[in-house]
């Protein structure tokens, strides 16, 4: 009998025993991978602060429709000398003061003559017109007795006539027969002729006149860039043409380009080295019978520099003999106490100053007006 109790017993522990031992196998089962699964450390799931730091944001659609050219609106001409006067009363103030202190003193004896010559002679107006200005001014103000009131009335008229009010100075810039007029610009590099071109366009723009800009100074590549630069910033179509090209052949298709276009204007820029007179002469002459074979060439403005003096005036001379130059553009007056050269320029070369540069901004150039110069000159 206590055989049978052992058993019973031992069978009931094995019963119980198992059981359990089931129950923990179930319970594991549940924490278990899938079957057939790999075992693999994950990285932690990253924090919102990680995510932020780690992946980088989704690329911006960038969908912009390409941004207009804003052109700019140059200034009407109207306003320009009357804006620039200051400056040139700066630059040109001192002959003209000094001149009228001179002439107001009590006794005009000679030596207050001589420094009066002087003056004007500093003041690059040349010899022969020196001495004629101070005759008339020693003939009229001993003539007309009491100087004090009117020195200033007899010293303008007569340094306006000095000037010339009897010259024609309206730049051609537009042709005949449907063709557009062609203004070629030539002088020395680094007088300003490609900002004078620029500048040009800007003036015929704010007069409503369509322009077309040949960029035929092919000798300095920035010269091409810097007139396309001018002529974008007014809508205006620049013609160039390859890097040490041809001149004439850029110059013959912005003319071809601008007469097909029906433009008023075409402004060519030439290049101007003077190492070689004839080699220049060779340049200015082709580019002026290519140009010539579809339009006449309107205008011939020489660029002179005004701060060069002497030197100036010597490069005017060449050019002078190499092309037909119907007008002048002294530029860099407000940089120049010698406005004088305007009078001796004009002698030298028969054809009047008809545009000044007064600054390097975009609308600092200005028609020239012989009576608005000396008024400024006299402040
Ligand atoms: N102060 C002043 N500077 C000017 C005037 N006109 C031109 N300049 C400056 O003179 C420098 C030369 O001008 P450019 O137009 O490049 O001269 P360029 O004759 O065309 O020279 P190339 O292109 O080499 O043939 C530039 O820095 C201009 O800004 C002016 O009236 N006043």
């Amino acid at each position: 009998m206590g055989d049978w109790i052992y058993l019973i017993v031992s069978i009931a522990v094995v019963g119980v025993l198992t059981l359990a031992g089931l129950l923990v196998s179930g319970r594991r089962k549940g924490q278990l991978p899938p079957s057939g699964g790999t075992d693999v450390i994950a990285p932690p799931p990253p924090t919102e602060g990680e995510a932020a730091v780690e992946a980088p944001p989704e690329p911006a659609v960038v969908t912009e429709e390409p941004a207009a050219p804003v052109l700019e609106k140059p200034e009407g001409t109207a306003s320009r000398l009357v804006r620039l006067r200051q400056r040139l009363a700066r630059s040109q103030g001192g002959l003209g003061q000094g001149l009228l202190s001179l002439l107001s003193r009590d006794r005009l004896d000679e030596d207050t003559w001589e420094e009066i010559e002087d003056l004007l002679l500093t003041a690059d107006i040349g010899v022969a017109p020196t001495q004629a200005l101070v005759e008339k001014l020693r003939t009229r103000l001993r003539v007309e007795g009491d100087r004090s009131s009117d020195v200033r009335s007899v010293l303008r008229e007569e340094l306006i006539e000095l000037v010339g009010t009897d010259m024609d100075r309206r730049v051609q810039v537009t042709g005949t027969d449907g063709k557009p007029g062609v203004v070629l610009v030539v002088g020395v590099n680094g007088a300003g002729k490609t900002t004078t071109v620029g500048k040009i366009a800007r003036i015929l723009v704010a007069e409503d006149l369509t322009v077309t800009l040949g960029a035929a100074d092919t000798f300095r590549a920035a010269a091409v860039d810097q007139l396309a630069t001018w002529g974008e910033r007014v809508g205006v179509e620049v013609v160039r043409g390859p890097e040490g090209g041809d001149p004439a052949s850029v110059a013959f298709d912005a003319v071809k380009r601008g007469t097909d276009d029906g433009v008023d204007t075409v402004l060519v820029d030439t290049a101007g080295r003077l190492q070689n007179k004839a080699g220049l002469m060779d340049e200015l002459g082709k580019v002026k019978r290519v140009i010539e074979k579809q339009a006449p060439v309107t205008e011939v403005l020489l660029v002179l520099d005004a701060t060069t003096g002497q030197n100036g005036l010597i490069q005017a001379r060449v050019f002078s003999e190499i092309v037909d130059v119907t007008g002048i553009v002294l530029t860099k007056l407000d940089g120049s106490a010698k406005g004088g050269i305007v009078v001796q320029v004009q002698r030298e070369l028969g054809v009047p100053v008809k545009l000044v540069g007064l600054g390097e901004g975009a609308d600092d150039m200005a028609p020239f007006d012989a009576a608005a110069f000396v008024d400024a000159l006299l402040g």
